[in-house]
């Protein structure tokens, strides 16, 4: 990780990187309006507060970032150059986390600490959360847990979770999703033909009859021996209820 810039030069970078990295852009005012980008800035600023002990306003400044981004970065947390967010939803990175330089984040990712339990009988000021090395990507929803390291350029794949050191350039993935052929055609009925009708068959549970799916029109619910609603009625019995 190099050291620490001017802060116009490096959030300069940051926006440069985002026009680099994030192929939906074309320029780099369309990149102004980057999510990751205001949290990245936003943290530059809230950092540079924190290190000069104005703690109320470096967390005020997080928080602000939070509110408008999703993005959640401790005050606390040392973010190298270029360092890429994108999406940023619920983006959460620990105090102690170090991110390298040219790291890539995806949405979700989590740079957390192992909790509490573990983590209140460590030394204090004992990091509790991942360093992470140059040139990481770390896919949506990769969670790392504890103060481990991640090694230059190593990729954690989409949902993946590590809790040990990751030599430099390894690759993690997470178990795929199972892929089956299809059971049979599924109809889509044309817009504006009203809902699919729901054929009940079963009993909706313990000691309720089972509910035979009406046949003269459609049917969006139907709740144990109820007989099942139409849109127009479902929506007039939430009126009247107070509830819509
Ligand atoms: C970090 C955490 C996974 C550790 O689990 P733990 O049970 O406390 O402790 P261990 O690391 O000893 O793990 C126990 C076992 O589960 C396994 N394990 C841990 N994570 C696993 C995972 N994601 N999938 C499968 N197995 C896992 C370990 O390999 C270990 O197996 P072993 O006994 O065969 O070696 C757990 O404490 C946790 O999820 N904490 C919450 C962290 C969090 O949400 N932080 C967010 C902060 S922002
Ligand atoms: C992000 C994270 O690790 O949160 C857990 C706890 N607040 C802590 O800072 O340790």
């Amino acid at each position: 990780m190099t050291e620490e810039t001017g802060l116009l030069r490096t959030l300069a970078e940051d926006l440069s990187v985002v026009v680099a990295r994030d192929p939906s852009l074309t320029s780099r005012r369309e990149a102004l309006g980057h999510t990751g980008l205001s949290a990245v800035w936003a943290h530059r600023v809230s950092h540079r507060l924190y290190g000069r002990g104005m703690r109320t306003a470096a967390r005020t400044i997080a928080r602000i970032s939070r509110r408008r981004t999703g993005v959640e970065i401790h005050p606390g947390a040392v973010l190298g150059r270029r360092v890429f967010i994108d999406h940023g939803s619920s983006v959460v990175i620990g105090q102690t986390a170090v991110v390298g330089d040219d790291v890539t984040i995806y949405q979700q990712v989590t740079l957390g600490a192992v909790g509490w339990w573990a983590d209140n009988h460590r030394p204090s000021g004992a990091r509790r959360h991942p360093v992470v090395g140059d040139g990481v990507i770390l896919g949506a929803n990769a969670t790392v847990l504890g103060p481990v390291t991640i090694g230059d350029h190593a990729l954690v794949g989409a949902m993946a979770t590590v809790t040990e050191d990751l030599p430099p350039g390894a690759r993690v993935y997470a178990a795929r999703s199972v892929i089956r052929p299809a059971p049979g055609p599924r109809a889509v009925p044309p817009l504006g033909a009203g809902p699919v009708p729901v054929a009940r068959t079963g009993a909706a549970g313990p000691g309720v009859p089972p509910v035979a799916a009406r046949t003269g029109g459609p049917v969006v619910a139907s709740v144990g021996d109820r007989p099942p609603l139409s849109v127009s009625d479902a929506v007039r019995e939430l009126a009247s209820a107070g509830s819509w």
